[in-house]
């Protein structure tokens, strides 16, 4: 057996596969972008079947490439976007619908429903989330109620869901292993993440039959064995791609957080085997469980990062490719005043507000394209300085630093104005790839492959350090003109 690992990353924007060698480097990779389906205002839906499509591609491409047997391969780790949902038949293994992205705020009244209801708390208790229609629990249930007869499909334990990662390792293993980690099952409203257990009185609440649900395992275990990639590999890891972030920039440690910027931007500081709950309405969530050891981590979320930055050129047209936003942002002397509020599916962490729509601020007719990619930019570091103010406010010590990955953080301009607004040091791995190598470290681990894989710190090799270097009238002054636009879009 070989001591490469191959991770599966599927993101909301694109799928990857990559392999990585024992030194943690990327030996190969491939990649392919998916469409986005936005079938009514708010609605958001992946095809699965093109989701499932690329994952194969991709996995033979990244292969092929290293010129790989399935018998140079220890491990797969599959790390995916949360909460999105799949239905699917057990019998044929087609799927029943599109999945429902965790973008997606369909079931928007009915989370208001049972909030005036009364259940937050309750919900908030078991599960250490919100009642918002990001997380999984409502969009299953849309889906059973919308289906003809899927409810009782459902019932007769004709039918599976699950997230990406359980809807992948259901088709790579042919059906033989529906499974998934405690990372993903933490997302879906579902789970008692002190228990670690689904939770009866919530598979009621949410009128979701438990003979739809996977089995719940670690998030280094042993998931089952695929055979479709030449031979057969063992799947060996399994994290939602926020929580592989964790794991890949090696934040082990009490106290130690990172945010990566994806198509959404999610910070997660890991608080040790305690659930830390938060008073400025931050999630509670699993962070992995591993050998035995669960540790959790308070996470903020944004459910706009990089998305407006595509929109900037998949929408306006303004841009043609993500990182000529870094050369626009950095040819104006200032902002001029314009600011963006991208909440165009509502705002996520710290102010849940799923009626706040999107905004663009200040514009006269000096605004030009420039402006607004800049402001694009700026609005997703305003956020973060939102989630920083929330972690503190809750009690988490000032941040010494902060580490950032994904997408985004490839744009310089975009981590040194980060760093400018937090008044704290921003710091950049060599390998943005951090989601796909926490999937692989994990699999790594279970399966042996890579010794004390999991103890071994990131090192400092490549750390790009952005040191703070704006002056605190100007930050304040941006920071207080941010707030107010976020404001006006929270009356929208
Ligand atoms: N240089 C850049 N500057 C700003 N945004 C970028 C840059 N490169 C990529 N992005 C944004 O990052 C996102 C892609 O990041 P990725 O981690 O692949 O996302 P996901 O896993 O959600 O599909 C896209 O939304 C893209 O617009
Ligand atoms: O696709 P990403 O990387 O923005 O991640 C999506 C998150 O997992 C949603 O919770």
């Amino acid at each position: 057996m070989g001591d490469l690992v191959l991770a599966i990353d599927q993101g909301t924007t694109s799928t990857r596969a990559l392999v990585f060698d024992a030194s943690r480097r990327v030996v190969a990779s491939a990649q392919r972008e998916f469409a986005q389906h936005y079938p009514a205002d708010g609605w958001v839906e992946h095809d699965a079947e093109e989701i499932w499509r690329d994952t194969l591609q991709t996995s033979r491409d990244a292969m092929a490439k290293a010129d790989l047997s399935p018998a140079g391969i220890a491990a797969i780790g599959i790390t995916n976007q949360r909460e999105t949902v799949v239905l699917w038949d057990r019998a044929t293994g087609e799927t029943l619908h599109n999945a429902i992205v965790w973008q997606d705020r369909r079931t928007a009244s009915v989370c208001a429903g049972l909030k005036a209801d009364g259940h937050q708390a309750f919900v908030h208790e078991r599960t250490g989330l919100l009642l918002d229609p990001y997380f999984s629990a409502t969009k299953i249930a849309w889906l059973l109620d919308t289906i003809p007869g899927a409810r009782e499909r459902a019932e007769r334990g004709e039918l599976a869901v699950g997230t990406i990662d359980t809807f992948l390792l259901w088709r790579l293993t042919e059906g033989r292993s529906h499974k998934t980690d405690v990372t993903n099952a933490s997302r879906t409203l579902l789970f008692d993440i002190v228990q670690q257990r689904w939770c009866p009185e919530l598979l009621k609440l949410f009128r979701v039959p438990a003979a739809l649900l996977p089995e719940v395992c670690a998030s280094a275990d042993h998931f089952g064995t695929t055979n479709l990639l030449g031979g057969n590999i063992a799947i060996c890891g399994i994290a939602g791609d926020q929580q592989a972030a964790l794991v890949g920039q090696s934040c082990f440690a009490q106290g130690q957080a990172k945010i990566t910027y994806g198509t959404g931007g999610f910070m997660l500081l890991n608080t040790g085997e305690t659930i830390a709950r938060s008073r400025s309405r931050l999630l509670s969530t699993i962070a992995y469980r591993i050998d035995s050891v669960t540790h959790y981590a308070v996470e903020g979320s944004l459910f706009v990062a990089g998305a407006a930055i595509k929109w900037l050129r998949d929408g306006l047209g303004i841009i043609l490719e993500a990182r000529q936003t870094q050369e626009m942002a950095a040819r104006l002397p200032d902002n001029g005043g314009v600011y963006m509020v991208p909440a165009f599916v509502g705002l996520g962490a710290p102010h849940w507000c799923t009626e706040a729509r999107g905004m663009l601020a200040g514009l006269t007719f000096d605004t030009s394209a420039a402006h607004i990619a800049r402001a694009a930019l700026e609005s997703v570091a305003f956020q973060t300085a939102d989630l920083v103010a929330a972690m503190e406010g809750d009690g988490a010590g000032a941040l010494a630093a902060l580490r950032v990955d994904g997408g985004m953080a490839a744009n310089d301009w975009f981590c040194q104005f980060l760093a400018d607004i937090l008044d704290i040091v921003v710091e950049r791995p060599a390998n943005l790839e951090t989601t796909a190598l926490g999937a692989a470290m994990l699999a790594a681990h279970h399966s042996g492959a890579w010794a004390g894989v999991l103890d071994n710190g990131i090192g400092a090799a490549g750390l790009k350090r952005f040191e703070p270097a704006m002056d605190s009238e100007q930050r304040v002054r941006l920071t207080q003109e941010w707030r107010g636009a976020i404001r006006r879009a929270m009356l929208s």
